[in-house]
């Protein structure tokens, strides 16, 4: 495998070039990697991979110039199903380092922070004034980043970017609300942040900026930005964020953030990816994004889903209505359990519900005699109370509430149960 794959790659493609460094022109869209398509469950595995386009040949000698790879690194990009992705050049064993990104290439709000637009970026939402520099410097035909933005997609199949028609296919489900609200959202930001920092800042943003844009922005952060090191909210990290997910990996550990050399005479923090599970040389190497993401998630995030039901959940949101005569009360009792009038629970097919899940349900539905437990001579041990059925009217309460969520969830959807359970592939 290792051999064919060697061959089947000019093996100067890699190789750390001398120091000349070429001004690249805007390479244009990726629109060969990512198909706008409706969600397709991938085969996480995939060997066969074709040798990456001029850009990323680009952006590795920029890398190696960098001092982040060279000729002894034990990966290197390549084509994959799942698009842009590592090759393992070895044999890896498991834990080993497959790269090390200094500090100084990652781009996060500090980064944001030390650039041009940073005294007017200061105070937002973090991934805004990330989104604001990606645009920025992709709209720039001098940036410094221009080689690493030169590969990111133009789009991912995450359904934020579906058309209409697309989103039409999925009617009715949870995911098609979730993307309309996140867009909404999405829209919104924009709108504060056209009047708040783009207008009033023209001198620092020459270019037209559009939804659109921000919307690719976004998008590029919710796919590729990691945010479990220490102190980081979001961070993307070059060329690290080429790596591809696997739902065969079952650990979520594989990144540090330790002290190095970060080139010739230099010492920084640096991003370490290390490969979960033993790799084969010509294999992709690859990690497990988020183990807890339900498939919902997953399609907003990244654009794919699991065939594991694991991954399917249906998010029941639940409130305590504003107009409960019992408000105050209940909402302090369901403070003093760490949730709030309104609380989402993710149910899975299959697995137990959520243990909050009937305590709440019976705490919004609580009435008539049972409310003596919503005294304050109770407050200490009214949850546990809540664990067991109350009495049978708040318990039947509950169970149309249930149903009448269930009946108006299942009136959008535009086929009926029969209709589905008589497509072919689900009989
Ligand atoms: C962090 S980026 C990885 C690099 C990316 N493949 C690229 O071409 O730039 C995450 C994106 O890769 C793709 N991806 C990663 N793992 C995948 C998988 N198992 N199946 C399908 N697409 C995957 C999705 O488009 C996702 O939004």
């Amino acid at each position: 495998m290792a051999a064919l794959f060697t061959l089947s790659f000019s093996s100067s493609t890699f190789l750390c070039p001398g120091r000349t460094r070429k001004r690249l022109s805007f390479l244009g869209t990726r629109t060969t990697l990512h198909f706008k398509r409706p969600l397709s469950v991938n085969s996480l595995l995939s060997p066969e991979y074709d040798p990456p386009p001029p850009a990323v040949q680009i952006f590795w000698q920029w890398m190696c110039e960098e001092g982040v790879v060279s000729t002894k690194s034990p990966v290197r990009p390549g084509v994959f199903r799942e698009g842009l992705g590592l090759v393992a050049l070895r044999d890896m064993a498991q834990n080993e380092v497959v790269l090390q990104v200094p500090r100084r290439l990652w781009i996060n709000p500090d980064t944001v922070s030390a650039s041009d637009i940073g005294n007017v970026c200061d105070g937002l939402k973090p991934w805004v004034s990330v989104a604001l520099f990606l645009i920025r410097e992709k709209l720039r035909d001098d940036s410094p980043w221009r080689y690493y933005i030169d590969i990111l997609p133009e789009y991912t199949n995450s359904t934020i970017y579906w058309s209409e028609e697309e989103l039409s296919e999925i009617r009715g489900t949870q995911l098609l609300s979730t993307t309309l609200d996140v867009k909404e959202y999405v829209q919104n930001e924009f709108q504060k942040v056209e009047e708040e920092i783009i207008f009033p800042h023209k001198q620092l943003f020459p270019s037209p900026i559009t939804l659109d844009d921000f919307l690719w922005a976004f998008g590029i952060i919710r796919s590729r930005a990691f945010s479990r090191l220490s102190g980081q909210s979001l961070v993307l990290i070059p060329l690290v964020d080429l790596i591809n997910h696997s739902s065969s990996i079952t650990t979520e550990d594989h990144a540090r953030e330790i002290e190095g050399a970060a080139g010739l005479f230099s010492w920084d923090l640096l991003f370490s990816l290390q490969t979960p599970v033993s790799v084969k040389a010509g294999e992709q190497v690859l990690i497990q994004y988020a183990l807890s993401k339900s498939n919902t998630q997953l399609a907003l995030d990244y654009g794919f889903i699991e065939s594991r039901s694991e991954r399917n959940a249906y998010t029941l949101p639940l409130k305590i209505s504003e107009s409960d005569p019992f408000f105050g009360d209940k909402l302090d009792i369901a403070e003093s359990n760490g949730l709030g009038d309104t609380a989402y629970f993710d149910i899975f097919l299959g697995r137990p519900l959520p243990p909050t899940l009937l305590p709440y349900l019976r705490l919004v539905a609580l009435g008539g005699t049972d409310t003596f437990l919503l005294e304050s001579l109770f407050r200490n041990s009214v949850w546990g109370h809540l664990e067991f059925p109350v009495s049978r009217a708040n318990e039947e309460l509950m169970c149309q509430v249930v149903r009448n969520a269930c009946k108006s969830a299942l009136s959008g959807y535009h086929t009926t149960i029969e209709e589905v359970l008589n497509v072919p592939y689900m009989q």
